[in-house]
């Protein structure tokens, strides 16, 4: 997702007030992001707009179109139901459901007889338009692919192909949840953004008649999205989807009174000391009348109401709290938002791991009737989700159990343990929307959500794959947002998903560059930047020296270390494709 897409949502949001909800007929929650400004439209026709707006010139054209798709034949599923669409639009227009190979009395297979039958149970076409160019990945070879969406999704697909068009028609149909299912499946595929230009993908679901529309046209300036509207359908749609969760208890500070009377001018003494603590209040609820929680000094401060997490901590001979934990603990214990900005290795695990065991622990649902776990942990790498799982389990804090997720790991096994039951799921974003998405876990009991490492996770593309597992987490949840460093996808993200936050910085915003790192840059020639590699090892390195070398491609990664390996140069590599145990031992291996 673009910083211009961060932009355009800023921008409307900021620009609309939040309206008073009171729609009763609302499109699913995934919808919203499509949802173009309504335009006077007469007809809830079952054509999407697109067809609208190519205006009446395409009914003319398409009855020749038509004939020459008819006597070409049609064999295959994803071509046959794009090479004779336009008939079918006919046929549809004059209420015959989607009957076109029925009136031509065509033999169906069982799973195109189920289609068949779920579209006409619920006469729901969702239409969306993606780029001509990517409809071959769509279909696949042979249409394997095509067949693989609609299985995944469970809804029909149809690509309305036309001859020289920048912009192809695909209705999706099937239940609601089919078509939104397919529709992510499809933009997944085609690595679409949805901001400006015209790789935009569009949709319009036509049983939500003429207030929406999909805009279609390749005009930037004619997307006007209705950023209030948006809001008000996903708010009420919220309500609806999740008005059966059990309240969620997320107040367990019992605040010590020698923190309780520290002076704030003693507070902020603190905070200088432990590395420049600075916090802010970003709550726009003006009923929110609570102060920003006082530092907490020791770890007993914090937590001499939950023995068996002292007793770890003392196991681990740590003498006291981090500046983040100082004043995180506080914060998250009172059920506040939280974003936590600081360095990485300064602690902001522990910061959120220890409320998120209270969390769990004090919820007055009984642990095996609350449906999933109660805490995920999003993690950008599986390293980090590992790392972050170690300290799960190095607490074992009153036998909550946890799973790790993540991509290139035995999906199988990490299913295993997920319908088990666990408390807690660290994850990358990633595997876990495959998960989501395919009913394996479900996070719609989720009460308390960390985003680690936001920035990273932003930088590795994985935003869709955020949003989309935020979609089904209920919205009164605690949120924990960490991050090293404050650009602005990550603002835009705070902005988006957490509620009345409080910032804690640690030392000052300028977090990009370490200052203990010496820092220099030089411009090499392409074809002379192996060679650098190879004379700054062996004229600037000392024995002990560890090098790490990023490149940017994976093919690059295996030619250089080839050559190292082919000039006795002790060297590992880590990539994409490379298996996980491999993966692994090369870290272990820099380490040691
Ligand atoms: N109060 C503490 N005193 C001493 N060590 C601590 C303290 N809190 C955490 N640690 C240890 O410091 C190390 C780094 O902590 P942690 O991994 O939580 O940092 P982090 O900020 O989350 O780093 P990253 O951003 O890499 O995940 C860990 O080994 C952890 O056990």
């Amino acid at each position: 997702m673009s910083e211009d897409w961060d932009e355009e949502i800023k921008t409307g949001l900021k620009s609309v007030p939040k309206p008073h909800v009171s729609t009763p007929a609302l499109p699913s929650s995934t919808s919203w992001a499509m949802v173009a400004k309504s335009r006077p439209e007469t007809t809830a026709s079952q054509f999407g707009s697109s067809q609208r707006s190519r205006g009446s010139g395409f009914r003319a054209k398409s009855e020749d179109d038509n004939k020459l798709r008819n006597r070409r034949g049609n064999n295959d599923d994803a071509f046959g139901a794009s090479r004779g669409g336009r008939g079918e639009h006919r046929s549809r227009g004059r209420g015959r459901g989607f009957g076109r190979n029925d009136e031509r009395g065509t033999r169906h297979t069982n799973k195109e007889n189920q289609y068949r039958n779920r579209d006409s149970e619920r006469s729901s076409v969702m239409t969306m338009s993606v780029p001509s160019s990517k409809v071959g990945r769509i279909i696949g070879k042979g249409g394997a692919k095509i067949r693989e969406l609609q299985e995944l999704s469970g809804a029909r697909i149809k690509i309305q192909a036309e001859e020289n068009s920048e912009e192809t028609r695909i209705d999706l149909i099937g239940s609601e949840e089919a078509q939104i299912k397919a529709k992510d499946l499809i933009e997944e595929l085609c690595e679409m953004s949805y901001g400006k230009g015209h790789s935009a993908s569009t949709c319009t679901n036509s049983l939500r008649g003429g207030g929406w529309f999909s805009q279609t046209s390749n005009k930037e300036e004619e997307m006007q999205i209705d950023w209030s509207m948006v809001w008000a359908l996903k708010e009420a749609n919220d309500i609806k989807k999740f008005k059966d969760l059990p309240a969620i208890k997320k107040n367990f500070y019992i605040e010590d009174p020698n923190v309780a009377n520290i002076y704030p001018e003693e507070a902020e003494k603190i905070r200088r000391e432990k590395n420049n603590i600075s916090v802010i209040d970003l709550s726009k609820d003006e009923n929110n009348t609570g102060r920003i929680p006082n530092p907490v000094r020791t770890f007993e401060e914090a937590f001499q109401h939950y023995p068996e997490i002292l007793d770890t901590i003392y196991a681990q001979k740590f003498t006291e709290p981090s500046p983040i934990q100082c004043q995180s603990w506080p914060v998250l214990l009172q059920g506040r938002d939280l974003i936590g900005i600081a360095q990485t290795g300064t602690g902001k695990t522990l910061a959120f791991l220890l409320p998120a065991f209270i969390h769990i622990d004090g919820q007055t649902v009984p642990r095996e009737e609350r449906g999933g776990p109660n805490v995920l942990i999003l993690s950008p790498t599986r390293e980090l989700a590992q790392q972050i799982e170690l300290e799960v389990k190095k607490f074992n804090y009153k036998g909550i159990k946890s799973v790790c997720i993540y991509g290139g790991g035995d999906r199988k096994a990490q299913v295993d343990v997920v319908t088990k039951g666990v408390e807690i799921i660290v994850a990358t974003p990633g595997r876990l929307c495959d998960l989501v998405r395919n009913e394996i876990v479900n996070v719609k009991s989720v009460t308390y959500l960390v985003l680690d490492e936001a920035d990273r996770m932003l930088d590795m593309g994985f935003k869709y794959d955020i949003v989309k597992i935020l979609i089904d987490i209920r919205p009164d949840r605690q949120t924990v947002m960490t991050s090293a460093t404050w650009p602005p996808g990550v603002r835009s993200l705070g902005e988006s998903y957490l509620k009345n936050p409080i910032q804690v910085f640690i030392g000052s915003l300028d977090l990009a560059a370490v200052h203990s790192v010496t820092q220099r840059v030089e411009i090499v020639e392409e074809e002379d930047k192996k060679k650098r590699v190879f004379d700054f090892i062996a004229h600037e390195m000392d024995p002990n020296d560890k090098l790490l070398v990023f490149v940017g491609r994976k093919g690059r990664v295996d030619d250089l270390s080839s050559d190292m390996t082919l000039k006795g140069i002790r060297c590992q590599s880590i990539h994409g494709d490379r298996y996980c145990f491999c993966a692994r031992y090369s870290y272990i291996f820099f380490l040691f």
